[in-house]
């Protein structure tokens, strides 16, 4: 994609465990984000999705390896200093995570949280970011912001401290936001309003979302494309239209079957039978083989990945006669 506000090129992360092991949490992940739009990266637990946002933040284990490229805006965020990338968080780059309990302070209102988020960043008045503030508060929703902003956080909401989450993550007009589960936390009803404010703010701004998440239902309401990841690899990626009518990866096949119904408690997670490889030693070859209908002796080898005529691409052997390998 040319444009891209966010390219991550062949990226690996290997993160060391005890016993001299490592376990490659990411694998050769190429993917990039458009300005203004929304990829969802979906897969089950373990699958290395977190590791991903955690790469392009900055913020991974201690002892992590990494190669590749994260490129912000074409500037390569891999040789960024540790306090080069403090000054790039919270503005060129930003993170939503699932818990906004944990990313908000108890002892502060809502309201200096954002304040502060502007003035870390921002040379502004005290006055100035706190009029932005209050403004940041109505735009994302919350009733009589001004009356609100001295009120802690525990006299709000789930789904409102999740607001005021994304206020102080967009109050630097970021060029790219990790939304990490953004709404797993919250209930059916408050999910869909928070997915659709993400929607309409990024969008209006031109942020760039790589939106994390285990729910195929998520990726389908508020996102442009899809990526799916399956032990550490992007295995398919597509424009979530095509994806959805015309799944190409087992897997990703395999996922879309095993989505909880509608009736079920949000945050339930699919279940395939098997379970994702232990990326301390993956397998050689395929590493969804072992749960594959389709698996077949050349899935000892290692699939190569695919371009289809739609933009898609897939990494599965199924589908090599179709067309030409990508890489
Ligand atoms: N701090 C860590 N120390 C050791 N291993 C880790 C650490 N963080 C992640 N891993 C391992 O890296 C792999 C990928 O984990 P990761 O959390 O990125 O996956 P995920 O798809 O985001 O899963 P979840 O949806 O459960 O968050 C897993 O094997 C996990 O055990």
């Amino acid at each position: 994609m040319t444009g891209a506000v966010l390219q991550i090129e062949d990226l690996r992360v290997r993160i060391p465990v005890p016993g001299g092991r490592w376990v490659g949490a990411v694998d050769g992940v190429t993917l990039a984000v458009g300005s203004g739009e929304i990829v969802g990266l979906v897969g089950e637990s373990g699958c290395g999705k977190s590791t991903l946002g955690g790469a392009v933040m900055g913020l991974l284990p201690g002892g992590s390896e990494v190669s590749g490229r994260v490129l912000l805006d074409e500037e390569d965020l891999r040789g960024l200093t540790d306090e080069q990338y403090r000054r790039i968080r919270g503005d060129d780059i930003a993170l939503v995570s699932q818990d906004p309990a944990s990313s908000l302070d108890p002892t502060f209102s809502v309201g200096a949280q954002v304040a502060e988020a502007i003035r870390n960043h921002r040379d502004v008045s005290r006055r100035a970011a706190r009029e932005r503030a209050v403004e940041l508060l109505g735009i994302v929703g919350i009733p009589d912001p001004r009356a609100r902003y001295a009120d802690p956080p525990h006299r709000f909401s789930g789904g409102m401290k999740q607001r005021v989450v994304i206020a102080a993550a967009l109050a630097n007009d970021p060029a790219v936001l990790i939304a990490d589960e953004p709404t797993t936390a919250l209930d059916v009803t408050i999910q869909a309003q928070i997915l659709h404010l993400l929607r309409d703010l990024t969008v209006r701004s031109g942020t760039g979302v790589l939106l994390i998440t285990h729910d195929l239902g998520v990726v389908a309401q508020v996102c442009d494309r899809v990526a799916v990841m399956y032990a550490g690899q992007v295995v398919e990626q597509g424009t979530v239209r095509d994806l959805f009518a015309r799944p190409l990866h087992p897997y990703t096949r395999a996922l879309l079957d095993s989505q909880p119904a509608a009736h079920h408690r949000s945050g339930d997670l699919p279940v395939i039978p098997g379970r994702v490889p232990d990326l301390t030693e993956p397998p050689a070859g395929c590493r969804f083989a072992s749960r594959c209908a389709h698996v077949h002796d050349r899935c000892a080898t290692a699939p190569p990945v695919i371009g289809m005529p739609n933009g898609g691409q897939v990494a599965c052997w199924l589908h090599q006669a179709v067309t030409e390998e990508v890489r």
